[in-house]
């Protein structure tokens, strides 16, 4: 599917495919390109209109400027949810590099565009890299601090670069190819060119792995983790995307301005720019260019009340809030059909898909080589017991003066449905969270075909075959049902940014498999006819297979499932359990927590009992129902 179709069906204007019995118009054939070609003509025309003074043409760089700075925010808060209160930070790093360098070194300001970019990414990825754990407020702090400290460091004059209070002037304008930028009308061709290009790689970046990654971590960073998405580089990653953008509105607007001072970026600036993206719709491209051109031209139609400007963007984002929480121009996700996920290549019917993601019944077997789908794993290093898929030996997990798990040994055979059961509070979760990654044991190993996984992060673990769901369902709400699983597959993906904006032959395939895998696992807990539907809006049934379904999209040799058949009916349970013998069958291996013991007796080859952190039994389900110490456990020891 082509671009302008792409952005316009995330944005509701596109058009669905067509389902046979709607009668196919011109207009509906053609909508996209007919709708980019009104746009491009209105563009090309503004300068040219009889009433728009130069002043207006320069209204409408600077909304182009804005705009700008607006997609490289919308990276970090809309598309990863990272609070970044100092985005000008980046801007101005990019106005100063083109500054410094083509007033001293008279470096041509076309050579500075992607050089102030590089610059600004690097130095986006030098001051975030030791604070991208932080969430929410403490990162919107400290984003503060690194605006500050740059613009304080511009005031300071350090070795005499920066020119002080009143920053540098006689900066030179752009030269292409012999055409010197320098009008208004050019500069507003240059600028909005520039931003053509610029939106054109961030709508295929938004319909790549990458994007889909970024919105995981902003729905849930612990569920994207453990979906196999490498949060602290892809959060990294999007600072740094960012910040080459805004290193590029700094360039084009140090040329214009000729001169640049630290009063242009300031905290308000980086307000505003927060602004801009909150209104025009968090995650939305079009809506972040709406965004700024509420943000610049407001003040200006308003002139005597420009003083109150951030008054006005104060109340307009609480009415925003309460009356249209999206935005002006939200990014659409449910009703856009499988067509809005902007994947080439895909069958004429959705259901035509479902066959494609079939797995080949090779991968599905335990492998003890050093690949599995494609991903290379270290060599075989632990001699594991026959028939073992997984083994912690003495794991241990100390939360202070707490010892939630006391030296557990955990069996789990190959193709086979083990339980842990215990009483509230024994140590269940805290043990899969170790398995999973997600907690680093005190002491202890895990041993996971063959190779020690103790300490690796939750994504690696992924990708070495342990899947998990969670106790509480951890799914990606507001994104759509099959959006969701396809999180499963990201991990045996490799295809990155230049591919993805590219759509290299690779990436096209690789985004093909993604999406057939989806299908085939949704169709198999089904939840086919939800493809479209968000996940928030199913219920809760329904969110547990699609939690399942996740999981099973990673391939994975062991399937953990955190108290699968709870806030399930019976006869929901009952089918469950119908669901998870038919997946052993397929070739995966099981591990459960489960609290209900029909589910337990009816579907477990063998049961462990923990309490206290402790494995107090295990054996056969029958033997462990009729077991002395785990009835006490249960039930409380009878007084003598
Ligand atoms: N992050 C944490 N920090 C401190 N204590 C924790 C943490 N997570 C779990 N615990 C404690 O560890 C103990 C074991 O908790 P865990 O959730 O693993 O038990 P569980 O067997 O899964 O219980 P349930 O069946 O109720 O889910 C509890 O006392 C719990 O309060």
């Amino acid at each position: 599917m082509g671009i302008t179709e792409n952005i316009l069906k995330r944005v509701g204007l596109g058009v669905n495919k067509p389902s046979g019995d709607q009668p196919s118009t011109f207009w509906s054939r053609n909508r996209g390109w007919l709708l980019l070609t009104i746009t491009g003509a209105l563009f090309a025309a503004y300068p040219f209109l009889p009433f728009i003074s130069d002043y207006w043409i320069d209204v409408a760089f600077f909304v182009g400027i804005y705009a700008l700075l607006g997609l490289s925010l919308n990276i970090v808060l809309g598309e990863v949810g990272l609070f970044d209160l100092g985005h000008t930070a980046f801007y101005a790093v990019g106005a100063y590099v083109t500054a410094i360098l083509n007033t001293t070194l008279h470096v041509p300001i076309i050579v500075l565009l992607p050089l102030s970019a590089l610059i600004a990414a690097g130095f986006a990825f030098l001051v975030t890299s030791p604070v991208i754990h932080l969430k929410g407020d403490y990162l919107c702090i400290v984003t503060i601090g690194i605006g500050e400290i740059v613009r304080l460091t511009m005031i300071n004059n350090p070795f005499n670069l920066t020119g002080g209070p009143n920053g540098i002037n006689g900066i030179g304008g752009p030269n292409l190819f012999g055409l010197a930028i320098n009008s208004s009308t050019q500069f507003y061709f240059y600028t909005w060119i520039i931003i053509g290009i610029v939106v054109f790689g961030l709508v295929r970046l938004q319909h790549s792995r990458i994007g889909r990654a970024w919105n995981y971590i902003r729905e849930d960073e612990t569920a994207a983790e453990a979906s196999g998405v490498d949060v602290r580089s892809y959060k990294l990653l999007a600072f740094v995307l960012g910040a080459a953008l805004a290193g590029i509105a700094g360039n084009i607007y140090a040329s214009k301005q000729m001169s640049v001072s630290p009063q242009s970026f300031t905290f308000i600036e980086s307000s505003l720019l927060f602004c801009i993206v909150l209104l025009g719709g968090l995650g939305s491209i079009p809506g972040s260019i709406l965004g700024a051109a509420v943000v610049v031209v407001f003040p200006e139609v308003f002139r005597q009340f420009a003083t109150y400007r951030l008054l006005f963007f104060g109340l307009a984002l609480m009415l925003m809030m309460i009356f249209r929480p999206g935005g002006m121009w939200p990014r659409k996700r449910e009703g856009t059909g499988l067509d809005g996920l902007g994947i080439r290549g895909l069958p004429k019917k959705d259901e035509d898909l479902i066959p494609l993601g079939k797995p080949d019944p090779a991968m599905l077997k335990p492998s003890t080589t050093a690949v599995v789908r494609g991903v290379k794993l270290p060599p075989v290093t632990v001699v594991m017991d026959e028939g073992m898929l997984l083994q912690t030996h003495g794991a241990t997990l100390k939360f202070g003066g707490l010892t939630a798990v006391n030296n557990f040994d955990l069996n789990v055979r190959t193709g086979k449905i083990t339980s842990l059961i215990g009483p509230n509070g024994a140590g269940k979760t805290t043990l899969f969270n170790m398995i999973t990654g997600i907690y680093k044991p005190t002491s202890g190993q895990i041993d996971f075909l063959g190779r020690d996984i103790t300490g690796l992060k939750p994504h690696t673990i992924i990708s070495y075959g342990i899947a998990r769901t969670f106790q509480n369902i951890r799914l990606f709400p507001s994104l759509t049902c099959i959006e969701n699983i396809m999180s499963g597959p990201h991990c045996h993906a490799r295809s990155g940014t230049w591919a993805a904006i590219m759509h290299t032959i690779g990436e096209v395939r690789e985004e093909r498999d993604i999406v057939a895998t989806a299908a085939y696992r949704l169709d198999q807990v089904g939840l086919w006819k939800y493809r479209n539907e968000l996940a928030k809006n199913l219920p809760y049934g329904k969110q547990r297979y699609l939690e399942i379904a996740r999981a099973l999209a990673t391939a994975p040799h062991l399937l953990i499932l955190d108290e699968p058949s709870s806030g399930l009916n019976d006869r929901e349970s009952e089918d469950l359990m119908v669901l998870l013998q038919a997946l052993v069958k397929e070739g995966f291996t099981l591990l459960l927590i489960e609290h209900d013991m029909q589910v337990v007796m009816g579907i477990s080859d063998w049961v462990a009992v923990m309490d206290m952190g402790q494995k107090i039994a295990e054996g056969l389900p029958k033997d462990i129902y009729n077991n002395q110490r785990v009835i006490e456990a249960y039930l409380g020891k009878e007084d003598d």
